[in-house]
């Protein structure tokens, strides 16, 4: 057994999250049910094994010495004629007791002395914290035997040995899992709202990791198993005349020739009983990280799994005649939620030319960002994504498997996302972030990158680019933080950028700055630019056409000239018509669009908007209208609605709070 492996945990971080019936479902794998009926055994031996055959175990056969294997005694006999077989199945008892008493002690001590730091003074934190990494330094085979010394040799003194020797590796273990809370943002809320370290480490910090400790005490406990047979059989753990698989493996092995199952019989056991910890301790990280997944329901999945895929479309519907570069044709986003399938995302129509720049508006909800996200094949199980047509610079997203589809999305699609502290590595310089695109993708040398990577910077205006690049993130400010985001997304040679809400982080004056340049930088590179916000007026602004979103549908797709001389879309004329401008009166309440949209699994079939439309019949109610265009509009212009509306947006295409829909 080595040293390292000695009560050393095995750090697995889980996902966090609540659900049922997934210990159910664990069960039917095969791995649940070896791991259950394991430990179960393991457990029912411990408990009953001394009760039943504990004075048989002890009964000495003076006519049958060290015998091999009979019907009588099924692994033989040893020098005093005890049978070998039922003195392991007795010894599970003090075996598997031990090896959880050590990890308990482990545990208790590790928590401990890992949350000291944590609600001690900063001199003390320091030193505790100090202390740990000085005992982890120490092999704990060595520790656990120096301790048993201490503690005196014998079966208590060793499992004390062996839990205070572990101790620190569970403390380290804490001690870096509650410093990752303790940096989120609700921690530091709950600090300044005033509430004390102890309840902050109570209430916030140990429950967001007592699903890892408690996974790694279960790996803990089969490694002390190990480390107890271990110490055993060096004579210092259990003493005659008590005895555990170590000293009876010890006893075996002076035998061996004569019979080799006094060896076989203890070993086998000791690696069955670590076996069915290892696997609780799988079993449990799988319970754990699959409790936030929901079943994938029996009813069928909404959207075109089966339908046959769409014709190429080369140059997109209008008058453009610019190459399609993005072609997405009945796009669905699908998940399972309370046994059904909602679709956040249903039947998405979306085409973007080359170096054409289209905004995607909607409110909160809408199903953009998931649009998104499927675009980039950014989305994983349990989203079910499928599309007629998800064709991206010549290659079929629905095949993202292949190498060719995947180095073209790495090589030609940049997303720039909402918040860019969480987008840029942490621990990393700027500088080497931005020049990691350039290595990977034109096998640019070290130093040629980080040249690139400085030019790069101060292409998107950064100030003292050199300086900077060898900054780390939390040194930038939120707007450079995002300026370098982009420039990351420009550092390979994307045909098409697709920001999500890039400034909704950045203050006012700093969000128009960046906007300006990502419109600068982006037609300077002639890339398409996919820009997703709930500002109908900064889409306005800077793209050529709009797409407007409501409750995962297309509801209008129309160029930014028709958006301002009046959209046909009841929504799309509301969403404007409550824009404020200078003109709007002071001393009266601001326009809002009464309502709210209604979530996917709310959605009845009819039109979306239907309940907060100041238009809707009947049909609207019971039919939901077809992206099309209509016959007065232009073939790059189309609405979905049974009553589109015509001439410039005023208040009366926005209703107040006090005006009831109809
Ligand atoms: N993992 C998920 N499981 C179930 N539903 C989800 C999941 N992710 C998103 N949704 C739902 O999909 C819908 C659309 O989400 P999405 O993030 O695309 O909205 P959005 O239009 O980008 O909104 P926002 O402007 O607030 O970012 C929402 O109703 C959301 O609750």
């Amino acid at each position: 057994m080595s040293a390292t492996n000695l009560a050393t945990p095995v750090v697995i971080t889980p996902s966090r999250g609540r659900g049922r019936g997934l210990l159910r479902t664990l069960l039917g794998t095969p791995l649940g049910i070896a791991a259950v009926t394991s430990v179960a055994i393991v457990l029912l031996l411990a408990l009953l094994a001394p009760v039943i055959w504990g004075d048989a175990a002890d009964a000495y056969h003076t006519d049958a010495l060290r015998q091999g294997p009979s019907a009588e005694h099924l692994a033989g006999t040893d020098s005093l004629g005890r049978d070998i077989l039922l003195r392991v199945l007795v010894a599970t008892r003090l075996s598997v007791g031990l090896a959880l008493g050590a990890t308990a002690i482990a545990v208790t001590l590790g928590l401990l002395l890992g949350t000291l730091p944590a609600v001690a003074g900063r001199r003390v934190g320091r030193f505790v914290a100090a202390a740990i990494d000085v005992a982890v330094a120490f092999p704990a085979l060595l520790l656990a035997i120096f301790f048993a010394v201490i503690f005196g040799v014998g079966e208590v003194g060793t499992m004390v040995a062996l839990g205070v020797a572990g101790g620190p590796w569970f403390a380290r273990l804490t001690l870096t899992l509650s410093a990752t809370v303790a940096s989120r943002d609700f921690v530091a809320a709950a600090r300044v709202n005033g509430v004390s370290r102890g309840r902050i480490l109570l209430r916030h910090v140990l429950p967001n990791i007592g699903e890892p400790l408690a996974i790694n005490a279960t790996l803990g406990a089969a490694l002390n198993l190990l480390a107890f047979a271990g110490l055993s059989f060096l004579g210092i753990g259990v003493q005659a005349p008590s005895y555990d698989w170590g000293r009876l493996l010890n006893e075996g092995l002076n035998g061996i020739y004569v019979n080799p199952w006094a060896a076989i019989a203890p070993g086998v056991a000791i690696v069955l009983a670590g076996l069915a910890f290892n696997l609780t301790g799988e079993l449990a990280a799988q319970v754990i990280g699959r409790r936030t997944r929901e079943k994938a329901p029996r009813e069928p999945l909404p959207g075109p799994d089966d339908a046959p895929a769409l014709p190429v479309i080369e140059h997109g519907g209008g008058d453009d005649e610019r190459e399609t570069l993005l072609d997405v044709r009945d796009l669905w986003v699908r998940f399972p939620s309370g046994g059904r399938w909602v679709a956040p995302v249903r039947g998405i129509d979306l085409r973007l030319h080359a170096g054409e720049s289209v905004g995607v508006v909607g409110e909160s909800g809408s199903g953009k960002s998931l649009t998104a996200l499927a675009i980039a094949q950014l989305l994983q199980e349990p989203a079910a994504v499928a599309a007629r047509t998800l064709r991206f610079d010549g290659h079929d997203l629905r095949d993202s498997s292949s190498r060719q589809t995947r180095a073209a999305l790495a090589d030609s699609l940049a997303m720039i996302f909402q918040d860019p502290m969480s987008s840029l590595n942490p621990a990393m310089r700027v500088g080497p972030q931005l020049a990691e695109v350039a290595t990977a993708h034109h096998g640019a040398s070290r130093r040629g990158a980080l040249a690139q990577a400085v030019q790069q910077l101060s292409a998107v205006r950064i100030p003292d680019p050199e300086r900077r690049a060898r900054q780390y993130p939390h040194e930038f400010s939120g707007g450079m933080r995002q300026r370098a985001m982009i420039g990351i997304g420009l550092m390979g040679t994307p045909r098409l950028l697709i920001a999500d809400e890039p400034t909704t982080a950045l203050d006012v004056t700093v969000q128009r700055q960046v906007l300006e340049l990502l419109s600068a930088v982006r037609a300077e590179a002639d890339s398409a630019l996919l820009l997703i916000s709930h500002d109908i007026a900064v889409v306005a602004g800077m793209c050529e056409r709009v797409v407007v979103m409501y409750a995962g549908v297309v509801v209008e797709d129309l160029p930014v000239a028709e958006l301002l001389a009046g959209p046909r879309h009841p929504y799309t004329r509301a969403l404007l018509a409550a824009l404020p401008d200078m003109e709007t009166p002071r001393e009266r309440p601001l326009a809002t669009i009464p309502g709210r949209p209604p979530a996917p699994a709310e959605l009845t079939g009819g039109c979306p908007f239907a309940a907060r439309c100041a238009v809707a019949s009947d049909r609207c109610r019971e039919q939901e209208p077809p992206l099309a265009t209509l016959a007065d509009t232009g073939a790059g212009h189309r609405v979905a609605c049974w009553h589109p509306q015509a001439g410039a947006v005023g208040a009366a295409d926005v209703k107040t709070e006090t005006e009831a829909p109809r």
